[in-house]
């Protein structure tokens, strides 16, 4: 069935995927939570940096994806060593990050110089995301304009409250919000024309700040954001599993 469903998907992507992807890969931020002596996005799993990880799935689920990858300015010449050192041959182009994420995807969109296609925006810190969550995310946001990964919630939730109690929510109304959140180019270039709010967390939000809907599709359970130390370790469980 698995296998059914991921040819099924390569066969749309092949037949209907005409309009030019790219990739934004950000990893300007800096890993405060994860307290490291280097910045969480060259932390080794399975002897390579994350990075390299999560380059590589883009890559080889279609090497005709563009890819920027978006680091602080002060890490070009670190992540280059890096590249040396693990002979890593993925082409990609390296744009500097901002002070927030917002500002790092900013720069990013700035510097493609197109203004027609799709791009899916991820965060560096999620290696996992499958080869069929990529798929569908471009061939979605081609049909619809957006595609925002989601998961549903496997534990109950509760809403705290000003007055120091919590109320029962329903579960089943809400969504985890993963990467890649994947767009019109043309569209998402405008929605990032604006002052940074609070609210953007992520990229659907300032998609959605124009007045537009956002369109959600099924993210992958493993694709974990990697943000502290314990999902390092998870990190590393699952690439041994993946290598065995
Ligand atoms: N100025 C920033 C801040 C974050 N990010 C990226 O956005 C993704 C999600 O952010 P998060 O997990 O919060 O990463 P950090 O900001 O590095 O972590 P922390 O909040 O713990 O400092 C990461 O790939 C991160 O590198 C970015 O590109 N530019
Ligand atoms: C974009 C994101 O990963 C979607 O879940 C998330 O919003 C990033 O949040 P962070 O505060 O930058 O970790």
């Amino acid at each position: 069935m698995k296998y059914a469903c991921r040819t099924l998907l390569i066969f749309l992507w092949e037949f209907y995927g005409i309009m030019k992807k790219f990739a934004l890969i950000v990893a300007g931020g800096n890993g405060t939570r994860m307290g490291a002596p280097i910045s969480k996005q060259y932390l080794p799993i399975g002897r390579r940096p994350v990075l390299m990880h999560t380059l590589e799935k883009f890559h080889n689920t279609d090497p005709m994806i563009d890819l920027t990858l978006v680091i602080p300015e002060g890490d070009f010449v670190f992540w280059g060593k890096l590249c040396e050192e693990h002979a890593f041959s993925v082409p990609h182009h390296l744009v500097s990050g901002g002070r927030s994420r917002f500002q790092s995807v900013k720069n990013g969109l700035n510097s493609i110089s197109d203004s027609q296609g799709i791009v899916a925006i991820h965060d560096g810190v999620r290696p996992f995301v499958s080869r069929e969550v990529i798929l569908e995310s471009f061939l979605e946001a081609e049909k619809k304009g957006s595609a925002i990964t989601v998961i549903p919630l496997k534990d109950s939730i509760r809403k705290l409250t000003d007055d120091g109690k919590s109320v029962f929510k329903e579960r089943q109304y809400y969504r985890l919000v993963q990467t890649p959140q994947t767009f019109d180019l043309s569209k998402i270039k405008k929605a990032f024309e604006v002052q940074e709010l609070a609210q953007f967390t992520d990229d659907a939000t300032v998609y959605e700040h124009q007045g537009w809907q956002v369109h959600l599709i099924s993210g992958n359970l493993e694709n974990i954001k990697i943000t502290t130390p314990e999902d390092l370790e998870y990190a590393d469980f699952l690439i041994g599993k993946k290598s065995n």
